[in-house]
């Protein structure tokens, strides 16, 4: 691969005598991995891939290879196509059931599909991305995971801030950075590289950390990762912190095999910058990261902040009974949240959400469905945030119905049974809402998805 003169030069005096092993890596080919979801239940139908492959050392969910899109694990939110050393953010991130975690920068959802995993669906996660057409990807991704408790945003880290003062146990910035460290997976990077690109990259760091900072409660915890090797941002950004916010104290992350320290000689030589971890790709099986865990002091204690009561729509007495009686037809049991209407669609917000009324978002919570004429039609994020066991009503399909079923077509099946809404399983994986009318199941498989 053709590297850039001055990065050559730059990681030459860097890096010494490892130099010549860290750019030969740049010549091999990267790695690929995937993390399984944990909150899907059942037997993965491709289960070789657990049994053939190598697990990852620092990630419990997380493989070396490569997963095809197309497969039912796939696309009903099973696997995750993930970077092997993008796994350890995830990992240092170590989100708590019931916490309030933003990911301010989202997209396209690696970090917060782990998230939501490691927050077992309780608590909040808020998935923020500025980019509209980012966000719609993140999230697709969050519903294919079948999050319960995830809302999506897309504002800009300063408008965010105002709306979530200090609400935050945990924030991860997966920081718009370089991008040095996925250069051997997306070469077409390189040619974004210049001698003072690391150096703007940290300017707008900082003020995406110092939105971040204002959402964080007392007490709470700040991950800071980028994929470049550039100091200009990693330890010097993890200094500025420092420095800037006499508050913040840098958390030692755990280093696996492989991994190394912060550099502080290539910052202010502060030596809790060793706290932070560097992936380096002559040192493991990964591409280039960086990421350091910062706590902000507990006192004083986070100020009042006074938060206007939600003003959301509710259903009104006719579309309550139509709920309930879908509710009751089909014997779903839905996770616990607050059932909020925007527009005709019904959702779920997660309990404890501040008024996102005044926010962008994409995604305000769990979309149950929509109410058309006289009646409620599930909605394709349901049914994927559904697990078997919590419904009566579902119908077993076979693989062939299945490839059927996701290219458009309907389904007949042999037995009778009442006309209404049914869960679609295949292999134990929930597939879609479908209407059984007479012996024919109805496609409502989102056009957008079919293949
Ligand atoms: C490293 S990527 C995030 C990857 C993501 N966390 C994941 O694991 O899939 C950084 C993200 O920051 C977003 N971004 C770019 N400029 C930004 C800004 N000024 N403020 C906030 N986010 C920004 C990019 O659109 C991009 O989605």
């Amino acid at each position: 691969m053709k590297l850039p003169e001055g990065f050559i030069k730059k990681y030459t005096k860097l890096l010494n005598e490892e130099a010549p092993a860290f750019f030969a890596t740049f010549d091999d080919p990267s790695y690929s991995g995937y993390r399984i979801n944990t909150n899907k239940p059942g037997k993965l139908t491709t289960m070789e891939y657990l049994e053939n492959k190598d697990r990852i050392d620092y990630c419990d969910t997380g493989f070396y290879g490569q997963i095809d899109g197309k497969t039912m694990d796939h696309v009903t939110g099973y696997l995750y196509s993930q970077e092997p050393s993008a796994m350890y953010v995830g990992e240092v991130v170590d989100a708590q059931p019931g916490e309030r975690v933003l990911d301010l920068c989202a997209a396209p959802g690696g970090k917060s599909t782990h998230i939501i995993n490691k927050m077992n669906n309780e608590g909040i996660l808020v998935s923020n991305e500025i980019f509209g057409k980012r966000a719609s990807i993140l999230s697709e991704n969050i519903e294919r995971w079948g999050a319960t408790h995830t809302v999506v945003t897309n504002e800009s880290p300063d408008k965010l801030a105002p709306h979530f003062l200090q609400y935050f146990d945990r924030i991860l910035v997966d920081a718009p950075c370089s991008g040095e460290g996925m250069f051997r997976k997306e070469p077409t990077g390189i040619q974004y590289w210049t001698e003072d690109y690391a150096a703007e990259c940290a300017n707008r760091q900082k003020k995406i950390l110092a939105s971040a900072l204002e959402m964080l409660k007392p007490g709470g915890t700040l991950i800071y990762s980028t994929c470049t090797f550039a100091p200009e941002e990693d330890e010097q950004i993890a200094a500025w912190l420092l420095s800037e916010y006499g508050n913040l104290a840098m958390v030692p992350i755990k280093k696996y095999d492989g991994m190394d320290e912060g550099q502080p000689q290539w910052a202010n030589d502060n030596p809790e910058l060793s706290k932070a971890v560097r992936l380096f790709p002559h040192h493991l099986q990964g591409e280039g990261h960086f990421i350091a865990k910062f706590v902000l002091d507990a006192d004083p204690a986070p100020e009042e902040i006074k938060v206007k009561a939600p003003k959301y729509n509710t259903m009104d007495k006719d579309e309550t009974s139509l709920f309930n009686d879908f509710l009751t037809a089909t014997g779903l049991r839905l996770p616990t949240g607050d059932l909020v209407k925007f527009g005709d669609n019904l959702f779920l917000l997660p309990i404890g959400l501040n008024s996102i009324a005044k926010v962008k978002f994409v995604r305000p919570g769990l979309q149950l469905g929509i109410f058309k004429k006289n009646r409620f039609e599930p909605a394709h994020s349901l049914a994927l945030a559904t697990h078997p066991d919590d419904i009566k009503a579902k119908i077993e399909i076979t693989d062939e119905q299945w490839h059927h079923y996701i290219h458009g077509e309907t389904i007949t099946i042999e037995e009778t049974k009442d006309k209404g809404w049914y869960l679609l399983v295949c292999q134990g994986h929930s597939i879609s809402f479908s209407k059984l009318v007479g012996k024919t199941l109805k496609n409502f498989y989102p056009k957008g998805l079919r293949v």
